[in-house]
């Protein structure tokens, strides 16, 4: 038989290691340790005990809950008051200790304190006791109904030992202990301790069973026999070892016979007094659990939520929230997130209150339509553009001094992208952003700024490609231009030949019978500047440019910058409602609180009115340019707003990559997505350009409309691909490259730029795209670019050209077209790759190679070689 040990055996009775030595120490087992190991024999009277135990404890509780406390109480007062008085002396003494009880029932235990034995207050109680029972007729019947009562009396019984303890020893008492004391010497091994616990059960014992011999044993405590009777002494001793040993020692007399028996009933009254203690302290909490007032939570939900969130709100755990969802079949995590509707399932069955607020999905643009009532006139605002040199900048200055000049003394004192200038009581709002560049990455964003351009052309020099890009970017925004011939203090200005030229792009002059109004000016001479100023408000006041200014504002950021002092710091354009100082905003992703708000000329404002430039203090980062701001409710809602522009730029993003392409032209246009096809038309010579703009626009029906939103020489730039990206246009490149600029911006921005050499296949192309008939398409996939750096003529080879790789790589027999300043001279293949003298596959990126072209000997310096494969996809309508 395997061995136990004492840790063993108590998980085996359920009790802790040391409770089980404590009453191991009762039966006289004594171990070093819990590791200890126990003999068969005691390990089999360990069992015994605790059985007995248990089946004592079980028959007391049942007692215990059949019988009620005040009856008891009652039984015994009332079989007192049946005692003969001349009995009364006789019992008194028996009773004592009950009485003590009864005592402290209602008055708290003195003390707990070591030697209790001799506390005054123990005697005190007791004496008490004894003589509020002396007042009562006592009698035999109190005995029998007391000792009949005697499992109900568990509670009394016990505060009746405590205080009984307390009473002063008596002589039979000491004798008794005298006599405990012999045994114990006898024992030995026993602790002085151990010594002690018999005297009080023996004390307490006959307290509540002397009324028993009915006046015969009156005035002496009861012998040991009586502890025999099981239940009343369990009363007594139901602490827990270390109270007990704190109790006064009473002198028992100790029988050899019945040691063995009182140990045992201690037991089993220490453990019952356990369980009554487990009992009562349940049923106590239970009933502050009724008392309690319920809680009944009121929570709103307003979107989805995790579990962890909702148990918290719900005042619940998120294991109880867990364990709810798997009785509802609902296989949940913590941080799982659950919808609306579940979770509101979830805390109404959980017993809360709840009301759903769902909230709306803020769109990005999402804007009210202002009532035309609340609309009131606003300042036109004005972009600058033309071909460089033109004088952009010199205008734009001297538009600014004349009107500084003219307003205030001082001059300008800050410069925030953007400012407004007065004539005669009117402002003009001028973007001082020269150029298309801002003008398209503004429209890319879905912001059109402009209200007005004002066209400057330098009368000495004509209409230039940027004049053209110009004019073509304006009428795609569907902005009207206002013509500024400059320089016409040049002696070899020609502002009639301006106006001839420009009239070829569609704008002809009033004084022609046109509607495009064009001034002289000279930005140096500031001439014609006011002239310029008027006949743009004019313009605007054609256009009724009108906004509410009675509304949370909503504009566009034109630029930002992170100042050392301010931190990030916007210049905004206003373009409906007031911007105030204290708003809460939002600007593309970014928002804030607006901490301060300054004019163009740097001074402190505290509001801004539809088409007023300001700069914006207070936003939690920088926003782009083109971004759109709205002010918000609150900071909350801003914080949220950012985050769903993050999250739509990032669909933006995605989407760029679907934009308008030749390959799926036709399913937009089923789906009604297209109804006008932009083309932007780059070509190697104006004859060609020109040939297809009137090929391609003829091929217009009456589902989709073909329109060159742009037509020009040379390679494909950067510029008309932004311009493609603002128009959501595909740019038609003939003879002509995109150069490594173009091509980047093309792909970011998602614009299909279609290569071709043959106009024909343009014209088809575009058709069989617009009938959704379009071949299996040979898209072209470059493989690499390689500079000539100089060329060598071998003898029957021809010229081979030494160049160094700058992009991707170059394979031998390749497909390869040479370009000469953007327009392509030579397409053919790759005849022969060397490094130094070998014959080589492929040279990489940042390799010097030799490359010879198949049939093309009018290899020049600068020339790019493009090495590109072409790949067969297969169309899917
Ligand atoms: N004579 C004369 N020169 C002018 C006039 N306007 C501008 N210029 C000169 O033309 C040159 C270019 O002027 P800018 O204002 O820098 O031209 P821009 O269009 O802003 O040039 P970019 O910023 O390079 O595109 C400068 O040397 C100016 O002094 C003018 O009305 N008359």
């Amino acid at each position: 038989m395997a061995k136990t040990r004492v840790y063993e055996l108590a998980k085996e009775l359920k009790v802790s290691n040391k409770d089980l030595m404590d009453t191991m120490a009762q039966l006289g087992i004594y171990t070093r340790s819990h590791m200890s190991v126990l003999e068969n024999g005691e390990v089999i009277k360990i069992r015994n005990h605790y059985r007995q135990i248990w089946r004592a404890a079980r028959a007391a509780k049942l007692k215990q809950q059949e019988a009620a406390a005040p009856k008891e109480e009652r039984a015994v007062t009332e079989a007192a008051k049946e005692q003969p008085a001349e009995r009364h002396e006789e019992i008194t003494a028996a009773v004592a200790g009950e009485a003590a009880g009864s005592a402290a029932m209602v008055t708290p235990p003195a003390s707990t304190a070591t030697d209790t034995g001799r506390s005054p207050q123990g005697n005190e109680a007791a004496n008490k006791a004894l003589t509020e029972k002396g007042r009562q007729p006592a009698g035999e019947d109190t005995a029998p109904a007391a000792a009949a009562q005697g499992e109900q009396h568990r509670v009394d019984d016990r505060q009746t030992g405590k205080q009984a303890g307390k009473t002063k020893a008596r002589p039979e008492q000491k004798q008794h202990r005298r006599r405990e004391n012999k045994v114990q010497e006898q024992e030995g091994r026993r602790s002085q301790e151990r010594a002690e616990r018999p005297q009080k059960i023996d004390q307490q014992a006959p307290q509540t069973v002397a009324p028993r011999p009915a006046g015969k044993g009156a005035g002496r405590p009861p012998r040991g026999k009586q502890l025999r009777i099981p239940k009343p002494p369990e009363t007594v001793t139901k602490e827990a070892p270390e109270k007990r040993r704190e109790r006064p020692g009473k002198p028992t007399a100790r029988q050899e016979e019945n040691g063995r028996s009182r140990k045992k009933v201690e037991l089993e009254q220490q453990l019952e007094e356990r369980l009554l203690r487990r009992d009562k302290e349940k049923s106590k909490a239970k009933a502050a659990q009724q008392e309690a007032p319920k809680v009944v939570r009121r929570l709103t939900l307003t979107g989805s939520i995790t579990v962890q969130e909702l148990a918290k709100r719900l005042g619940k755990t998120a294991a109880e929230v867990i364990k709810f969802l798997m009785g509802q079949g609902i296989m949940a995590t913590i941080n799982q997130e659950l919808d609306i509707d579940t979770a509101a399932i979830v805390a109404q069955e959980m017993g809360a209150i709840v009301e759903v607020k769902e909230e709306k999905p803020i769109t990005l643009l999402e804007d009210q339509p202002d009532d035309p009532e609340t609309l009131r006139e606003r300042p036109p605002v004005v972009t600058v553009m033309g071909h460089v040199d033109h004088g952009k900048t010199s205008l734009l200055d001297a538009i600014r001094r004349t009107n500084v000049t003219a307003t205030e003394a001082g001059g300008i004192t800050q410069h925030i992208g953007a400012y407004q200038v007065k004539i005669k009581d009117r402002k003009i709002t001028f973007l001082d952003t020269p150029g298309h560049e801002a003008f398209t990455a503004m429209r890319a964003r879905g912001a059109q700024v402009t209200d007005i351009a004002i066209l400057v052309v330098a009368a000495d020099d004509g209409v230039m490609p940027q004049t053209v890009e110009a004019i073509n970017h304006a009428k795609a925004a569907g902005v009207p231009i206002v013509v500024a011939i400059n320089k016409i203090d040049r002696p070899d200005a020609n502002p009639e030949r301006v106006k001839q030229q420009l009239s070829e792009y569609g704008l002809i002059p009033e004084e022609w019978g046109g509607d495009t109004i064009m001034v002289p000016v000279s930005a140096v001479k500031k001439e014609g500047i006011n002239e310029l100023l008027e006949m743009t408000l004019l313009t605007a006041d054609m256009m009724e440019l009108k906004a509410n200014p009675d509304r949370p504002a909503r504009g566009v950021v034109i630029e930002a910058k992170l100042d050392k002092g301010r931190g990030p710091v916007a210049t905004v354009l206003v373009q409906k409602g007031t911007l105030k100082v204290g708003d809460n905003l939002v600007a593309g992703a970014v928002y804030g609180r607006v901490r301060a708000l300054f004019d163009d000329k740097g001074e402190r404002v505290k509001s801004a009115e539809p088409s007023m430039p300001v700069e914006v203090l207070g936003l939690s980062d920088l926003p782009q340019a083109g971004d759109i701001f709205q002010v918000v409710e609150d900071e909350k809602l801003a914080r949220q707003i950012a985050a769903l522009r993050q999250e739509e730029h990032r669909q933006e993003e995605f989407k760029a990559a679907a934009k308008t392409s030749l390959d799926d032209l036709f399913k937009q246009m089923e789906a009604g997505e297209v109804k006008e096809l932009n083309l932007v038309v780059k070509g190697d010579v104006q004859g060609s350009v020109e040939a297809l703009r009137a090929a391609l626009e003829q091929l217009s029906t009456n589902e989709v409309k073909v329109s060159i939103i742009h037509g020009g020489v040379g390679a494909i730039t950067e510029s008309d691909v932004m311009l493609a990206a603002a128009s959501k246009a595909i740019i038609i490149g003939f003879n002509v490259r995109p150069d490594a600029n173009a091509r980047r911006a093309a792909e970011e921005a998602g614009v299909e730029i279609r290569l071709y050499r043959v106009i024909y296949e343009v014209i088809d192309e575009v058709k069989a795209a617009m009938t959704g008939l379009l071949e299996p398409e040979k898209r072209e996939v470059i493989l690499g670019r390689a500079e000539v750096r100089a060329t060598f003529k071998v003898p029957k080879v021809g010229t081979v050209a030494g160049c160094f790789v700058t992009e991707g790589k170059i394979q031998n027999r390749a497909l390869a077209r040479v370009i000469r300043d953007g327009v392509v001279v030579f397409e053919g293949r790759i005849e022969s790759l060397k490094r130094f003298k070998d014959d080589v596959r492929e040279v990489a990126q940042g390799y010097e190679c030799g490359v010879g072209l198949e049939k093309f000997n009018d290899i020049k310096v600068g020339d790019i070689i493009e090495a590109y494969a072409i790949e067969e996809v297969k169309r899917e309508l």
